[in-house]
């Protein structure tokens, strides 16, 4: 257990959960002992609240807090982040501000039974589904997604709007079962009131029309009196809408492209090619006053579209705003309700406009290739065009409103899903892939500071190019940078704790060991899978994969797994083109099943090669490429981002068509010597197996 002594701010009627970042204001305890970047909150508690723990007049649980800096020296306001539970053991000084001897809680995310976290996970779903909090897609990729319960737990418990004392019973509570069915009680609890005053709200409006319809006249005057009463409400609230927009307000910006370069260089490492396009498009955009085309900067999850944007918006002194556009789907989200739809509201693009106070922000459209509905793609389409935009129409709003000035970027993933008329209004900037030194350079220049930083980390850290590689290859699995990040966030927030309860003076060395403490042991599968038996090898499409083939006494069938048609149809080659070279064996005899998600035809004709003639693929050879009927090997879209993960995870050699050959002239030195370009099967039989291959061995089948 680990002790040390805190200072305490108590806070009255609110729990801040670990997990979440604040305001702080007046931190008393804080402008006395700047010494110490960590405080305690813990909530003051009345007589009444019976059921939660107390030492005196305090919660007996508080929260770790991280004071980052000062914001503003005259308000004494804190950027501050919670990030642990503490439980009081006694106070050791009342006066002149309290300092309390604490137990720092350790919340493991591994002890959770498997069952009560997916009610969880579908509980937090549905309730937020029903309040709206999220557009649903993307909010249930995130929650499906999220492999930290804790974080999860806290996050909900922070967001959730139930008493005081409930709140402080969820902050008390140490089983981690008991805690997660406790907080799924009281979710489920405001979903049956929300729907309880739902349906109340609705019988009583039925009631009322049949009491209209038996009274007559007479109850239809007093409704009459009511609705009026309603509509100057709702007029009133849209009225002070539309007053607080930011009409013609303009925000100074500093147009200085050499400026603009030095801010892109300092935020982000390398991207040099993406970088110089932007510059040129900012260039041309102030020099022809062209609203034409708006940026999309494309590219895997995680390589730095979003911070981009943020940059080029920093860069020009404007204010940013984000607009997800994962899973909408209504173009009122874009447009606006009219102000005849019961509870309606103004559109994202005016929502951004108001929260950005000026009539000229950068406004970053996200995942423009996740929109799925036509007509919030031409709702977009009359945001993003020059000639209407210039008069943009809220149906909230009502009146015009002038959105020339508004730099639009959007991002997208992959720019084939993009709808097509979209897709014409933008100027694509490819945000490539990273290679391991690329990401080895970005976490040493700009993660690991800014995580130091982030968790208060004030001691010399020395985190040699070694660790931060091996931390990569064995933690990470991914184009950008993001799980990279996570991962060395975890690394510093055990640092912090570390740090907060004393337990380490001097300076820190990480090392291999340090990681495997702090991450738990590499659980990255694929790079560690040798090919054991025959029937299987590795192919690329969208990352490695691996396929397995394996053959039964039956007629000839061929089953695959994949719902994929294209990878159906390749694997219906892949047999086929067997079938016509090698005659001799008796393919009627056997039934053959294919596990293939993503291989295209090269691959499954390898691993079926393999099957039938009993030999084993090489552990360091992968695949990639059409098959065509008579074996001859056709280019494969989007091959670069599989090919460096391959280089990633140790193979040797990475098999692809000559026609790719384009793909690869910008990759490392060390990656191009792995690659072979082949044009016909039969090269690629060469050298994929462990014994060689000769057209004169064949097993007796
Ligand atoms: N070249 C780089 N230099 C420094 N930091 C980078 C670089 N690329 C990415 N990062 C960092 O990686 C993190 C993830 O980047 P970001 O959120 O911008 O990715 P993204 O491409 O927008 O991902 P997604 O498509 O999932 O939204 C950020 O903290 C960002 O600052």
């Amino acid at each position: 257990m680990q002790y040390l002594n805190l200072f305490i701010q108590p806070i009255s009627s609110a729990v801040v959960f670990p997990y979440s970042s604040l305001q702080l204001h007046n931190v008393d305890c804080y402008n006395q002992s700047v010494h110490s970047q960590y405080i305690g909150l813990v909530s003051q508690i009345d007589d009444n609240q019976s059921d939660v723990q107390t030492i005196q007049q305090y919660s007996q649980y508080g929260t770790l807090v991280h004071i980052a800096k000062e914001q503003d020296d005259t308000s004494h306001s804190y950027k501050a982040f919670a990030f642990a539970r503490f439980r009081i053991n006694s106070f050791c000084q009342l006066t002149p501000f309290l300092v309390a001897n604490v137990e720092i809680l350790n919340d493991d995310i591994q002890n959770y039974d498997t069952e009560i976290l997916g009610v969880f996970k579908d509980a937090i779903k549905i309730y937020m589904e029903n309040f709206s909090l999220l557009p649903n897609a993307l909010l249930k990729q995130k929650i499906d997604e999220e492999d930290n319960i804790v974080k999860l737990y806290y996050q909900v418990s922070n967001k959730i709007q139930i008493p005081f004392n409930q709140k402080i019973r969820l902050l008390q509570m140490n089983d981690n079962n008991e805690r997660i069915s406790t907080l799924i009680q009281y979710l489920n609890h405001k979903m049956i009131q929300y729907t309880t005053n739902n349906e109340l709200e609705q019988k009583l409006k039925q009631e009322l029309i049949s009491e209209m319809q038996n009274n007559g006249d007479n109850l239809i005057n007093q409704t009459q009196q009511i609705v009026p009463q309603i509509q100057e409400l709702e007029l009133d609230y849209q009225k002070q809408y539309v007053e607080s927009l930011p009409w013609g307000i303009l925000h100074p910006e500093t147009v200085s492209i050499s400026q603009c370069k030095e801010k892109l260089d300092k935020k982000h490492y390398g991207l040099d090619m993406a970088k110089q396009r932007i510059l040129q498009y900012l260039a041309i955009k102030y020099l022809t006053k062209s609203t034409g085309s708006i940026i999309c900067l494309h590219g895997h999850p995680g390589v730095g579209k979003t911070s981009l944007a943020q940059s080029i918006a920093e860069s020009l002194g404007r204010p940013f705003q984000k607009i997800s556009l994962g899973g909408v789907s209504d173009e009122a989200q874009i447009r606006g309700h009219r102000k005849t739809y019961v509870g309606a509201q103004a559109g994202m693009i005016m929502e951004a406009i108001k929260k950005a106070k000026c009539i000229n922000p950068v406004i970053l459209l996200d995942e423009i290739d996740k929109i799925n509905q036509y007509t919030v793609g031409s709702a977009l389409l009359e945001v993003l065009d020059p000639e209407q935009n210039k008069s943009f129409m809220d149906n909230y709003v009502n009146e015009e409103f002038n959105l020339s000035q508004v730099l639009f970027i959007s991002t997208a993933n992959y720019i084939e899903s993009i709808q097509p008329a979209l897709r014409d209004r933008l100027e694509m900037i490819e945000i490539p892939s990273y290679t391991i030194d690329e990401k080895e350079k970005i976490a040493i220049q700009h993660l690991i500071p800014k995580q130091m930083e982030l968790n208060g980390i004030d001691k010399k850290v020395d985190f040699s190019k070694d660790v931060v590689r091996y931390l990569i290859t064995n933690y990470t699995n991914e184009s950008g940078v993001r799980q990279l990040e996570r991962q060395i966030n975890s690394i510093f927030r055990t640092i912090a704790l570390q740090q907060v309860r004393g337990k380490k003076k001097g300076s820190y060395n990480i090392n291999k060991g340090f990681i495997n403490q702090c991450l738990g042991e590499s659980t990255i599968g694929y790079k560690n899978i040798r090919l054991q038996s025959i029937g299987m090898c590795k192919g690329l499409n969208d990352g490695m994969n691996i396929l397995e083939v394996i053959k039964t006494k039956g007629q000839g069938n061929l089953f695959q797994q994949s719902k994929d048609q294209y990878i159906v149809e390749q694997g219906i080659t892949a047999l086929s083109y067997l079938r016509n070279c090698f005659k001799y064996i008796q393919f009627q005899n056997w039934d053959i099943n294919v596990a293939n998600q993503n291989c295209l035809g090269v691959c499954v004709v390898v691993a079926m090669v393999s099957l039938f003639m009993n030999k084993k693929v090489k552990s360091n050879v992968t695949f990639a490429g059409e098959l065509s009927l008579k074996g001859s090997i056709l280019r494969q879209d989007n091959l670069r981002e599989s090919i460096i993960q391959a280089a990633e995870s140790g193979i040797d050699i990475i098999i692809i068509p000559s026609q790719n050959v384009g793909d690869i002239q910008n990759l490392e030195p060390s990656i191009k010597k792995r690659i072979r370009l082949v044009d016909h099967i039969e090269e690629v039989f060469q050298i994929a197996f462990e014994d060689g291959f000769t057209y004169y061995h064949y097993p007796n089948l």
